[in-house]
């Protein structure tokens, strides 16, 4: 039996690689649904090559010209994130790959466990706003939530037949982005060109801004303490610019367990398709003779305050973590169209925080979407006031 495969945010950095994998297993995997926000031209080729039952588009609009343009192949085109929500539901979708960007993939995550689907997440945005939400569904409906990231694929693959309470400490690996050795001076002048060219890895717009301010590190850590339920002093950030060592796991008597591998996602993203399967595959296999060394260095939090930003978010908890999500999307997105300077982004994101009286305790999804909503329409005002939006 194939197991079948429904993929949101297809037409992404994510969703391609993942169709591609999917073309390597097509005896084993089919893909059952696909879902993209607008990119209709690239997401009508995937249902042809894929021969896909299901696609799922942003707006009306777009479905409709989707559906005048499959109307030789049986494909049904949903709309909306009603949408999305009918696709992950569906009684013969088997596993779902969350892989669109932002607080979008929250709701259909959560949609998919209380159908008791698999989730392989990619979008680690649901895990910061609404972890502590999912990760529960997931425990009541016994649903396995395989991290698609590539540290936490890492560190799952380290903590694999491991007793969880052995465990010392997570180490979490950045490559330190494109400004690692930039001077606070060169900072401030830093464009969006510069900050979108990533050294190791070739991903979608927002997650690279991330890694270049290092908030990519910061959600990576809230989404580690939710999938591993280890605290946030015990989980530690180190720049390693090679993005060889995918993440590390250190245990109680000293010994300390690593995952690498070339900066592949079609190596976690298989790992996730199958797991608890390996299979093989043709990608290159690591040469550490060719990579020669391999470096560490400790993040800098002055020159890089999200990933401060993001502690303090974990740490006071509740919908803090939604609403220094919610900041950092708009931030971005306003640093991309050249609104703000890059290092107004973290300063956005402070103030949106700051302003913030956080709901404690756990959140319901109502609680959530609404700190997030609030944090949008701040993070607006904040940047149209004080930072010449
Ligand atoms: N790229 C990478 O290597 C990694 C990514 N991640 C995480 O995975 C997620 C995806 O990243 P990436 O693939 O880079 O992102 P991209 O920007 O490349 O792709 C985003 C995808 O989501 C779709 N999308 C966006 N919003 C919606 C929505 N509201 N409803 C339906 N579809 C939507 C887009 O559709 P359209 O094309 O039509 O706009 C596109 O298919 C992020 O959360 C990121 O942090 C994690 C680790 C590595
Ligand atoms: C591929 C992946 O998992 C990204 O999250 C990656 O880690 C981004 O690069 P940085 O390590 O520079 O944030
Ligand atoms: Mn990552």
């Amino acid at each position: 039996m194939k197991k079948n495969v429904v993929i949101l945010g297809s037409t992404g950095s994510i969703g391609k690689q993942a169709l591609e994998v999917i073309g390597w297993h097509r005896g084993s995997l089919r893909v059952f649904g696909l879902a993209a926000y607008r990119n209709i031209e690239l997401l009508e080729e995937q249902v042809r090559a894929f021969d896909v039952p299901y696609a799922a588009v942003g707006e009306e609009a777009a479905a409709k010209v989707l559906q005048e343009r499959l109307k030789d192949v049986r494909t049904t085109c949903l709309v909306g994130e009603a949408g999305l929500l009918e696709l992950v539901r569906h009684p013969e979708a088997d596993l779902v790959l969350v892989a669109v960007s932002g607080t979008a993939g929250l709701r259909p995550t959560l949609e998919a466990i209380s159908q008791r689907k698999p989730v392989a997440l990619a979008n680690k945005e649901t895990l910061v706003a609404g972890g502590s939400l999912v990760m529960k569904a997931a425990l009541a409906n016994g649903v396995p939530v395989i991290p698609v990231d590539s540290e936490h694929s890492a560190i799952h693959q380290c903590l694999n037949n491991e007793n969880r309470n052995d465990v010392a400490k997570l180490i979490i690996t950045g490559s330190g982005g494109p400004f690692r050795e930039a001077s606070f001076e060169e900072l401030q002048k830093v464009t969006p060109e510069a900050a979108l060219r990533h050294p190791t890895w070739q991903m979608g717009t927002k997650i690279t801004i991330d890694s270049a301010t290092l908030m990519n590190k910061g959600l990576e850590v809230i989404e580690a303490r939710w999938l591993f339920e280890v605290d946030y002093d015990r989980i530690e950030v180190i720049i390693h610019p090679q993005s060889i060592v995918h993440s590390l796991v250190a245990y109680k008597d000293g010994a300390v367990l690593a995952q690498l591998g070339w900066p592949d996602m079609r190596v976690p993203i298989q790992y996730a398709l199958f797991y608890p399967e390996r299979r093989s595959n043709n990608l290159k296999q690591l040469d550490l003779a060719s990579v020669r060394s391999l470096t560490f260095e400790k993040p800098d939090l002055k020159r890089f305050p999200c990933l401060r930003l993001a502690y303090e978010a974990g740490k006071i908890g509740g919908t803090m973590p939604a609403v220094m999500n919610a900041a950092n999307e708009i931030a971005v997105f306003s640093f991309l169209k050249g609104e703000i300077p890059f290092m107004s982004i973290s300063a956005v994101i402070a103030e949106c925080m700051e302003l913030h009286i956080p709901q404690t305790g756990e959140p319901d999804l109502d609680g959530i979407l609404a700190a997030d909503r609030w944090s949008r329409e701040q993070a607006k005002k904040v940047i149209k006031d004080r930072h010449g939006g």
